[in-house]
């Protein structure tokens, strides 16, 4: 029996040259995947290998069944279709079970190209390094109630009941467990910023295609959020999505059906930028229908498409909500790295000897050492700390989210110019490393709002970056996705991390007020006018911030609300006149701003949204330690309703706040036995315990 692209080839062989063409006119017209580039001298055969590799085979063949119709080759559509329908059936009835070997060797090879190595965000431009030298196990929990819709308090509490969180080897996540004999299928992991979910996740799928792990899977298929936001609204089956980003050749035809053995891994929710509507009852189940690829997202998830797939999603806890966890069969999260991790971290990451010193060094200041549970900052405290090793007194160590980047850059600044210290071509680029942070915050700042983590060169030239200067990219920027440039010819840039992005941007709305004068954040020049002549601009600035953060709904914002607080604080300002020479200093009064917060927080329902204005209110030195109190007694902020993922951050604004140092009213916390268990960490780091 012929195959999809014999058949295809068959009927195409039947058009005359002029058909041809007009066969290929609505090939680019109907598909925006198919670039009259591409279709420019292509023959039969090139046409149809593009079909297949686009459109899957069944597809192609449904593509051109309809162009044939279009162009009034009403017999040839029939029969094709006809063929092919034969086709299937004949499969289905004689063939033996697919044989996905060849296919799953190759998918294992592109995979370990593509993981094998991590761009580690220091400033040596883009470079890469191999994951299993910087990989340090992290700490994981399962928890089956983590992060439970508001509506199902009951059941949530009485699921709680002598439950505890129990630590989880993420390649263990899709096997049967231990305890239950369960298998779960789809699992959400939570992780607030930096704390490694893309790290777990490149190391899972890194184990599987070195043939280590999860042998019994035949796929996996990961698809990054942040990638999929590239393919905009443009329609894929489910077949030519997956031929587009792993089979360059087109010869996935269909997925293997036995439960278990296809998995899709979908990282980072929060960086998605379109919309997912699982009330829409579509039903999509065909692997070869297009459709969006939100689309293909809720059919999966909905066991529509593929039921018998593995799913796993990370996500920032604040977008967690965006999925139904009814459609969830396991919520786990991402902790970090615990005492030990950490260590081990900067011993793997260092020579023996500067590991130590920055050990020691990390220790000295508590904050530093409890905020090194993360790994992104592990990795800003090695860029900051190295240089500074060489010295005896270790002058200043950062002690809040704001500092450590605002050392980052400096550090970043100062990498710079060492590396184009002897190279008087490039020297101009060093000097001008504030100017180039501007650029890049206005570009971080217009990109954030709108929600879009990564950019094309002509967005980078719209903020006056010419991408052919080297120092562009040093440490803070970088080009990703090479392959995408093979698919729409542009080059793609994202920053190191997302938190570098939500700094950058932080700094340029600040410098902007501070020397410009302006308010980023009003849209007309009589908002802009009234604004200037208030009395409180910064003020003004900052609730104008606060309102716009607490509107997003998946909370983009919430750490670019964080510096932004953090920087708009005196004593972070002199260290950014370092960076920022030309930043005007003059003292602001910040009561009003946390005054403000304080009401906001009385009035907020969400949790996340609240422990963010918690952390804001840390990175002003506010003195919040009573507020949370009574936000956690007066049911706002209700103990027993917190999620796992939401301890962590209310534990993790604890023991960051110097207050909490001094004295720790345990009895107010003390709501449940659980809410004591959580505070455990507290207690230990507190001096006297109430
Ligand atoms: N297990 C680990 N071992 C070593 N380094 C790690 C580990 N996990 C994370 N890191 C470091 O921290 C950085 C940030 O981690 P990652 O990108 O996985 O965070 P994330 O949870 O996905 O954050 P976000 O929500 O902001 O995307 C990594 O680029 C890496 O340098």
């Amino acid at each position: 029996m012929a195959n999809a692209k014999q058949l295809l080839k068959n009927s195409l062989d039947e058009l005359v040259d002029a058909e041809l063409k007009e066969f290929q006119w609505y090939l680019i017209n109907d598909h925006r995947d198919i670039s009259k580039a591409e279709m420019e001298n292509a023959d039969r055969l090139k046409t149809v290998d593009k079909m297949v590799s686009c459109f899957g085979p069944k597809g192609a063949v449904k593509t051109t069944v309809d162009i044939l119709r279009k162009i009034n080759q009403n017999e040839l559509a029939e029969e094709l279709e006809n063929k092919h329908k034969q086709g299937a059936v004949l499969e289905t009835c004689k063939s033996p079970p697919f044989d996905y070997t060849n296919t799953s060797r190759e998918l294992k090879k592109k995979l370990k190209e593509d993981y094998e190595k991590i761009l580690v965000g220091n400033s040596q431009t883009g470079h890469k390094k191999y994951l299993e030298d910087i990989y340090t196990d992290l700490y994981v929990v399962e928890n089956e109630t983590g992060g439970r819709e508001r509506q199902h308090e009951v059941i949530q509490m009485e699921s709680k009941h002598n439950q505890q969180d129990r630590p989880l080897k993420c390649n263990d996540m899709f096997k049967v467990q231990p305890d239950t004999g369960r298998k779960h299928r789809r699992v959400l992991t939570l992780g607030i910023a930096g704390v490694g979910k893309t790290v777990s996740v490149n190391k899972f799928i890194l184990d599987w295609a070195d043939g280590k792990d999860n042998q019994e899977i035949v796929f996996i298929f990961p698809l990054p959020f942040r990638r999929l936001n590239l393919i905009k609204e443009k329609k894929y089956s489910l077949i030519g999505l997956l031929n587009k980003y792993f089979f360059s050749s087109g010869e996935l035809s269909s997925l293997p059906k036995k439960q278990g053995k296809v998995m899709f891994i979908f990282d980072g929710l929060d960086e998605y930028r379109f919309k997912l509507n699982f009330k829409k009852d579509d039903g999509f189940t065909d692997v070869n229908k297009e459709m969006t690829v939100s689309e293909i997202i809720t059919n999966l998830l909905k066991r529509h498409l593929v039921p018998s797939s593995l799913m796993w999603i990370t996500s920032r806890p604040a977008a967690s909500s965006l999925i139904p966890r009814d459609l969830i069969d396991q919520v786990t999260e991402v902790r970090g790295f615990n005492d030990e991790q950490k260590e081990h971290y900067f011993i793997k990451n260092s020579s023996p000897e500067v590991a130590r010193n920055i050990i020691g060094h990390i220790k000295k200041s508590r904050s530093l050492y409890i905020m090194c549970h993360i790994p992104v900052f592990c990795l800003v405290s090695l860029t900051v700390l190295q240089p500074l090793l060489g010295q005896e007194s270790n002058e200043k160590t950062p002690t809040t989210l704001t500092e450590m980047y605002i050392n980052f850059l400096l550090s970043q600044k100062q990498q710079m110019k060492e590396k184009y210290r002897n190279d008087t071509e490039s020297e101009a680029n060093a000097c001008s490393f504030d100017e180039i942070v501007l650029k890049l915050g206005k570009l971080a700042f217009k990109q954030l709002q709108k929600g879009q983590l990564i950019f094309y060169k002509t967005d980078l030239e719209k903020c006056g970056l010419d991408v052919r200067q080297g120092s562009v990219f040093s440490g803070l920027c970088t080009r990703m996705f090479q392959e995408e440039n093979h698919y729409s010819g542009e080059q793609v840039y994202s920053f190191v991390h997302l938190s570098v992005q939500e700094f950058i941007a932080a700094l340029y709305v600040f410098f902007t007020y501070k020397n410009k004068k302006a308010n980023l954040f009003l849209d007309s020049w009589k908002k802009e006018l009234k604004w200037k002549l208030s009395e409180k601009p910064l003020f003004k600035l900052h609730t104008a911030a606060v309102k716009k953060t607490l509107q997003s709904k998946n909370g983009h914002l919430d750490l670019f609300l964080r510096f932004l607080m953090g920087l708009s604080l005196e004593s972070n300002q002199s260290d950014m006149k370092e960076l920022l020479p030309w930043l005007k200093l003059k003292t602001d009064m910040i009561k009003d701003t946390t005054d403000y917060i304080k009401k906001k927080i009385e009035e907020e329902n969400s949790a996340e949204r609240t422990i963010n204005l918690f952390h804001c209110l840390n990175e002003l030195n506010d003195d919040f330690v009573e507020e949370l109190q009574k936000s956690l007694s007066s049911g706002n902020l209700t103990a027993q309703d917190l999620s796992s993922a939401q301890w962590s951050g209310l534990v993790f604004v604890l023991l960051m706040s110097e207050e909490i140092q001094e004295k720790f009213e345990l009895q107010k916390y003390r709501r449940s036995d659980e809410a004591l268990m959580r505070l455990i960490p507290v207690v230990k780091n507190t001096t006297r315990a109430l």
